[in-house]
Formats: C-alpha cells, sequence, structure tokens
C-alpha cells in the first residue's frame, strides 16, 4: 500500500506593521485555521512574517521553493498600490510559470466583499514544484478568497509533481478532471 506523503505548506504573511510587532499578525493564523478546517491528508505548516518589499518577498519565496522544499505557499498582504505593496513582483521575479487565473478569479470574487478589491493586485504561479498564490492584506478576506480558488489547487499540485492534497467535499469540493 502507498503511503500518503506529508505535504509541505508555508504560509507568509508581508506586513511591515505586524512584522514590527504594531500588531498581532491575523492573517497567518487565519489561513492556517482554514487549511486545518478544510484538508484531510497529512499536511505541515510553516509560518513566516516578513516586512514588505520586493526583495524581502523573493528571498522568503525562493528559500522556501528550493532548500525548504514546499508544495504550496499562500502570502498574505502587500498587493496592493501603496509604495511599499511589492508582493506580486516579489513573487513574479521568481515564478518559473505565472498563473495569472488566480487574481482574475480572486478579484472577481472580492468584488462582492469590498468595491477596493480591484486595488489588489495579487497573482499565482509555479516555481519548480511549488504553486504560489498572493491573497489579499485584510484578514477579512481569507477565508472568501480560499473559498474561491481552492478548489482548482489539489489539480494544480498534481500537475506539478508537488504533494497530493485531499479536501472534505462538504467544504471544497476539489476538481480532478479525469486524463
Ligand atoms: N497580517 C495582518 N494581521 C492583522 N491585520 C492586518 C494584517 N495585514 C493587514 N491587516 C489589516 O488589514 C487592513 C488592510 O491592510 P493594509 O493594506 O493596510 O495592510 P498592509 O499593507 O498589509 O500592512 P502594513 O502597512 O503593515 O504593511 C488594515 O486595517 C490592517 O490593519
Ligand atoms: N476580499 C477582499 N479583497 C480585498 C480587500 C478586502 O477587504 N477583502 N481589500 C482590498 C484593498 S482595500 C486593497 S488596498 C487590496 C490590497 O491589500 P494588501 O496590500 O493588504 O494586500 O486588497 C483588496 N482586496
Amino acid at each position: 500500500m502507498e503511503t500518503q506523503q506529508t505535504t509541505k505548506i508555508a504560509i507568509v504573511t508581508v506586513s511591515d506593521r505586524a512584522s514590527r510587532g504594531e500588531y498581532p499578525d491575523l492573517g497567518g493564523p487565519e489561513i492556517e485555521a482554514w487549511l486545518r478546517a478544510v484538508i484531510t491528508t497529512p499536511f505541515e505548516t510553516a509560518l513566516r512574517l516578513i516586512p514588505d518589499g520586493r526583495d524581502s518577498v523573493s528571498a522568503t519565496l525562493a528559500a522556501l521553493c528550493d532548500e525548504d522544499g514546499v508544495d504550496l505557499i499562500l502570502t498574505t498582504g502587500g498587493t496592493g498600490p501603496s509604495p511599499r505593496d511589492e508582493t506580486p513582483e516579489g513573487t513574479i521575479a521568481i515564478l518559473h510559470k505565472e498563473l495569472p487565473g488566480f487574481g482574475e478569479q480572486l478579484r472577481r470574487a472580492s468584488l462582492q466583499q469590498t468595491p477596493t478589491a480591484i486595488l489588489s493586485r495579487q497573482t499565482a504561479g509555479i516555481r519548480g514544484k511549488t504553486l504560489i498564490v498572493n491573497l489579499p492584506g485584510n484578514p477579512a478576506s481569507i477565508r472568501l478568497s480560499l473559498n474561491t480558488v481552492f478548489a482548482a489547487v489539489p489539480y494544480c499540485l498534481d500537475l506539478i509533481g508537488a504533494g497530493r492534497i485531499e479536501t472534505d467535499p462538504t467544504r471544497i469540493a476539489s476538481f480532478r478532471p479525469a486524463r
């Protein structure tokens, strides 16, 4: 019988103020709680809290992919138009392939929550065997964001040779087309 591998998921909060301790990071724990409620296969998480900026994001993401071999990275924060918001630039800089559909769908769904959803430049993509997805910084956006794109994540991980994820179908019906 095949043994189920433990999937590695990194959660990266990108926030100047939270990383300086000016407020507690609520976004990272919110993502972790959502994952624990939805994923039914074994996985481990690594949480990072880093300052805004292209180099800060690029270095963190590249190390998680290349040194730690994580299967999935979810970032939160730094996707807006403010001068220090450079999470998409830092992400794109280290991607091998961009997956623009994630950002498109996240903005479309978030418009139901707030008209300022169009200010988020969030994107996603692949580096090696890692899928990286940007989410907005507002912790209140996390549940809606993950609910709207996560059905496509397990199949994407299959396609890039990353770890296998199963989800609770009453929460998220993962979609795997017949191949
Ligand atoms: N990780 C977080 N934990 C708790 N609240 C957050 C976090 N990130 C953002 N927020 C809150 O969400 C709202 C919108 O986020 P904003 O775009 O100002 O944050 P940011 O640019 O990620 O934060 P920062 O200014 O620290 O870099 C703000 O009210 C902020 O207080
Ligand atoms: N679902 C959802 N999406 C959202 C928001 C939100 O509150 N909920 N905030 C918007 C706002 S106000 C901004 S400026 C951008 C970027 O936020 P960030 O820089 O914290 O990533 O995300 C947008 N997307």
